[in-house]
């Protein structure tokens, strides 16, 4: 064994390590010892437990119990190279190498310097070579010359010469015997049991502990060979043949780790990894500029899809019409319905007052000679509705406005025309049942207004026994469109940065940068707070977009405060940035964050009002539809757009305490509060 060195020798102690991913015991009372300026060489099988004891040493895992002790203090004392390659693929050698040197806090001297130094030793390309165009073997000792860029004390490498031929794998070895004899500390696992030779300390690893820890000379010697593997193979069969010690499972639920002294970032703001994080962020934008054009592209998309395509009222629909007054009504009615004739006068035919209304209306109006042939066409989808008149209409209408209660049976019967519309589309459904309700008031209106006082009064007491009033909330030309306008514009501002963020983050986790990064000291508040800065910019973009889609080239009405809407707006894309965050974060991988956030929303959409009202929805919904967090801002970006004069009007602060929940109620929480704090 080694002799037991003191205290002060040592770099890095590991203690009685438990660890466990679920039932699966990985590190099982693991010791190891590591002294000041020496290399450990550790090798052990495919699965064995390295790469988990590695993470646990730099502090990204933590032990179930167990301690671990390094010397080394600080984070930027630590060079850690992972297994995965953790780069940025679309950055250039020269910004990786920029950026992780003002992680470390390098100067830009500093970092030349190091950059050169580093491409000499492990022979790399040119640094303007992008990282996605380097073989894999170029890409493996990039991610060396990161881990080296700083020129730490404690070097911890995952498997550096995996992938590299044997001529750089034997430089790359005598570099570190060189910096293990300026006093660096090395930790470096390995498959090739062989290369190990050249460390200093050699830890046999298989199924969570260590078989044996010495130096290979020492191993060699014990074993009586000149090959380090059949002095594993040796091992192997030792630890089978001890396999009598059984490792229960109550083993492995012993409590807390003892605290293991963390490494010390210095602060949790600094300037120069701020700086790091921000750049690489532009530049990663800039890289990609497919991503970038998609960026400022869909809300383009988005609202000029939705503006042409949603909300209108469908247009030139077929229509049969029979009518049994007069043959070829379409080529024989007048082809302006007179205005001076009144109803009451001989050879009037009122059918034509209501077609030419309808035709008005931009129907496709087919003329049938035999019902039979009409209903027909309608059964079979040929046209969306079948309005029938009948010989007698005219005369009985007449009767029946005439003589109103003292009108014959027969006469009030046949004044009715057959109206059948086709019910399998609801919205062209609501739209028919509109035209034809108000052709029909219309054409009455017309035919009614040239007649003498008396007949004037008769006409007037057909009338509907009900006044609409001009509304306060609202207009009612407005169509569906008006409606569903401020769900898209609030969805939009949502998602997009949902997708944007999930996107950075989620590919920066699943490719291991964003363990390296952490590793490397960056903090949580500087990874937030740079991709905020970038994020924000690009979503006034897009609100400004939108904005300008929807409501200047497409003319949706807005009467309310612009700076008032595009404060809500940034506070929903805010909220739809810490969505995506959490989405990154709480994901397993990039798929799952993909798949919850399309999940997600689905979901939200169906809920928040977007497209239908609130108060529609089945009594459990509406339990907490209003809470989810697309709802309230809908609410109020609808009262801002459609009907904010009310609001805007009524002085907030000094209204009285009943005008205030009214307000709250129809102009929402988020607006009532934002008034508050732009304009109070
Ligand atoms: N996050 C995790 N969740 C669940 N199991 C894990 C996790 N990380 C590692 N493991 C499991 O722990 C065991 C040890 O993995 P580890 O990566 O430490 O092995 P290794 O010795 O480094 O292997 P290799 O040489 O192939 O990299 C493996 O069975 C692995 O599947």
């Amino acid at each position: 064994m080694v002799a037991s060195p003191g205290e002060r020798d040592v770099a890095v102690r590991v203690e009685k390590a438990f660890k466990s991913y679920g039932s699966s015991h990985v590190l099982k009372g693991l010791d190891l010892t590591v002294l000041e300026g020496t290399i450990y060489g550790l090798l052990g099988p495919s699965g064995c437990g390295k790469t988990t004891l590695l993470s646990c040493i730099i502090g990204r895992s933590r032990l179930d119990d167990g301690s671990v002790r390094l010397k080394a203090r600080r984070l930027k004392d630590v060079g850690f190279m992972p297994q995965e390659l953790a780069l940025h693929f679309q950055l250039s050698m020269q910004e990786v190498f920029t950026y992780y040197g003002y992680v470390f806090g390098l100067s830009d001297r500093e970092i030349r310097f190091r950059v050169d130094t580093l491409v000499q030793m492990l022979q790399l390309p040119p640094i303007t070579r992008l990282i996605s165009d380097l073989s894999g073997g170029q890409q493996r000792r990039v991610s060396l010359a990161v881990a080296l860029l700083h020129n730490p004390s404690l070097l911890i490498l995952d498997e550096p010469t995996v992938g590299l031929d044997p001529v750089l794998s034997k430089s790359i070895w005598e570099r570190l015997v060189e910096m293990a004899k300026e006093g660096k500390t090395i930790i470096i696992t390995t498959h090739y049991i062989e290369e190990a030779r050249q460390a200093h300390t050699i830890g046999l690893m298989r199924y969570g502990k260590l078989l044996a820890e010495d130096s290979p000379n020492k191993l060699l010697e014990d074993h009586n060979t000149n090959n380090l593997e059949d002095v594993f193979l040796a091992l192997c069969r030792r630890d089978e043949a001890a396999k009598e010690f059984k490792w229960d499972s109550s083993f492995f639920s012993r409590g807390a780790a003892k605290p293991t002294m963390p490494l010390q970032n210095n602060s949790n703001f600094n300037t120069s990894r701020f700086k790091a994080q921000f750049l690489k962020n532009i530049y990663l934008l800039m890289r990609n500029i497919p991503m970038l054009l998609f960026t400022f592209m869909l809300p383009i998309i988005v609202s000029v899809f939705f503006s042409l395509a949603v909300g209108h009222d469908p247009r030139h629909l077929a229509f049969g019409v029979v009518n049994s007054e007069l043959d070829n009504s379409l080529i024989n009615c007048p082809k302006v319905y007179p205005t001076d004739r009144c109803i009451f006068e001989d050879n009037i035919t009122i059918s034509c007052a209501f077609i030419k209304e309808i035709q008005g209306r931009d129907y496709r109006l087919h003329e049938y000679s035999n019902l039979d042939n009409a209903i027909l066409d309608y059964r079979t989808g040929k046209t969306y509705g079948l309005i029938h008149f009948g010989s007698n209409y005219t005369e009985a209408v007449q009767e029946r406005v005439k003589l109103q209660k003292d009108a014959s049976n027969l006469a009030i019967e046949q004044s009715f025309a057959d109206l059948w519309l086709d019910s399998s589309n609801l919205h062209v459904l609501y739209q028919m049942q509109r035209d034809f309700y108000n052709g029909i008031k219309a054409a009455f209106k017309k035919i009614l207004k040239p007649c003498a006082n008396e007949s004037e009064t008769a006409a007037e007491s057909l009338r509907l026994p009900i006044t609409m009033e001009q509304p306060v909330f609202g207009s009612y030309d407005y169509d569906f469109s008006t409606f569903c306008t401020p769900g898209l514009v609030i969805i939009a501002v949502f998602y997009l940065p949902t997708v944007f963020t999930t996107g950075i983050i989620g590919e920066e986790k699943e490719s291991g940068v964003m363990e390296r990064v952490m590793s490397s000291g960056i903090t949580f508040l500087e990874v937030a707070l740079s991709h905020v800065i970038v994020q924000m910019t690009i979503l006034v973009i897009q609100i400004v977009e939108l904005l300008a889609i929807i409501f200047l080239v497409f003319g949706q009405p807005f009467k309310g405060d612009p700076t008032l809407a595009f404060a809500l707006l940034v506070v929903v894309g805010s909220q739809g940035m810490l969505f995506g965050i959490i989405l990154s974060i709480t994901s397993k991988n990039l798929t799952a964050a993909g798949f919850a956030g399309i999940g997600s929303n689905f979901l939200l959409m169906l809920i928040c009002g977007f497209f239908w009202a609130l108060e529609g929805a089945h009594y459990s919904i509406q339990l907490f539809n209003r809470l989810v967090p697309l709802t309230q801002p809908i609410i109020s970006f609808r009262a801002i757009t459609m009907s904010y004069d009310v609001l805007y009007d009524c002085n907030l602060p000094n209204a009285p305490l009943n005008m205030e929940s009214t307000i709250i109620q129809e102009y929402g929480l988020i607006s009532y509060y934002l008034h508050h704090f732009l304009y109070s």
